[in-house]
């Protein structure tokens, strides 16, 4: 069988902290697993620190996995230094503001062609290069870009220029984190459209990251729900949309202000300020309206539940 482009096998991370007084430990990622092909796109979805910018940093290697592996094309991160050394033309990451990634004191010119030099990339014809990346990524005519500088473009323009800058060094997976959030709506909707139609055009995988379900089931074929850290489930965009089995995920999709959401079931929420839960049962367990006592006391396994669906919960034991 032939390796999936993108393996990521039981990762985790727990960051370490010090106040005055004592060494705090906390879980901020474990058990998260998932493979990602060429042309795929993967939506990871889920509120406020439930991990998954932390699984960009590491998929990015900004920061390193406590346990479990990343593996690209067969090589493992974690083992292999030489993999670490070429990363950035395999992964790269879109952060969600497009303001404070350019530096204001270069020209866009400067801001493409750089990391091409760094990387030893296109090095005899820089200006062609950069060009051609404009106009990729629909700046044109890209001679009238070349010379400006960040603040002399709108904020979908910045998003562009960051899009092509990360495109010089042709990575196979581009991580893209809350890509369109700080722009307006229908700028954002380019933004998305320019991902997809690179992500065909380049064959590339794509790694969205992203609060809003709507977005994620515009652009992905798969949607990841992680809570607390952890993945709770897995499976086709429309399918998850459609048929949300995790208690956590109806919770999301009844939450949602999008016109496509289910009406049907109405999903009481238990204790919302109770976040997670703690001890060695399942993380939302404080929040599920069906929780039993095996949820509050026993670990949650994965289980499959149709082709490529997964679900982390008890009512599926
Ligand atoms: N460097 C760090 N040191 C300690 N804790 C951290 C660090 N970075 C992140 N965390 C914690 O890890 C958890 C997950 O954070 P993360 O940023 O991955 O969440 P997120 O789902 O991306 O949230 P958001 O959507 O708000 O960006 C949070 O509780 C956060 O406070």
């Amino acid at each position: 069988m032939s390796k999936p482009l993108l393996h990521v096998n039981e990762l985790g991370k727990v960051f370490s902290t010090r106040s005055m007084f004592r060494k705090k430990q906390f879980r901020a990622v474990h058990d998260v697993n998932f493979t990602l092909e060429a042309g795929e796109v993967l939506a990871i979805v889920g509120e406020s620190g439930s991990g998954k910018s932390t699984i960009a940093r590491m998929l990015t290697n900004l920061i390193p996995a406590t346990s479990g592996d990343i593996v690209y094309n067969g090589e493992s991160l974690r083992a292999s230094r030489q993999l670490r050394r070429k990363l950035p033309t395999f992964v790269q990451m879109i952060f969600q503001d497009p303001f404070a990634a350019l530096n204001p004191h270069h020209t866009i010119g400067y801001i493409i062609g750089r990391p091409l030099q760094v990387q030893h990339i296109a090095e005899g014809d820089l200006q062609q290069r950069v060009l051609e990346l404009l106009q990729k990524v629909g700046l044109t005519p890209a001679e009238d870009f070349i010379d400006k500088y960040p603040y002399q473009l709108s904020g979908g323009q910045k998003q562009r220029v960051v899009i092509a800058k990360v495109l010089g060094l042709a990575p196979k997976v581009i991580v893209a984190d809350e890509p369109t959030s700080m722009l307006d709506v229908s700028i954002g909707v380019d933004i998305m459209n320019l991902l997809l139609d690179l992500k065909d055009k380049e064959n590339l995988a794509l790694i969205l990251i992203t609060h809003n379900l709507g977005s994620a089931r515009y652009m992905a074929d798969r949607i990841m729900v992680m809570y607390a850290g952890q993945m709770m489930e897995c499976g086709p965009a429309e399918e998850l949309i459609h048929n949300p089995q995790h208690p956590y995920t109806k919770l999301l999709l009844y939450s949602s202000p999008d016109p496509w959401r289910e009406q049907s079931e109405a999903f009481e929420v238990i204790d919302p300020q109770g976040k997670v839960a703690s001890g060695t049962g399942c993380s939302f367990h404080h929040r599920c309206p069906y929780a039993t006592d095996t949820c509050r006391t026993k670990p949650v396994k994965i289980v499959q539940i149709a082709d490529g669906h997964q679900v982390r919960c008890h009512l599926f034991g």
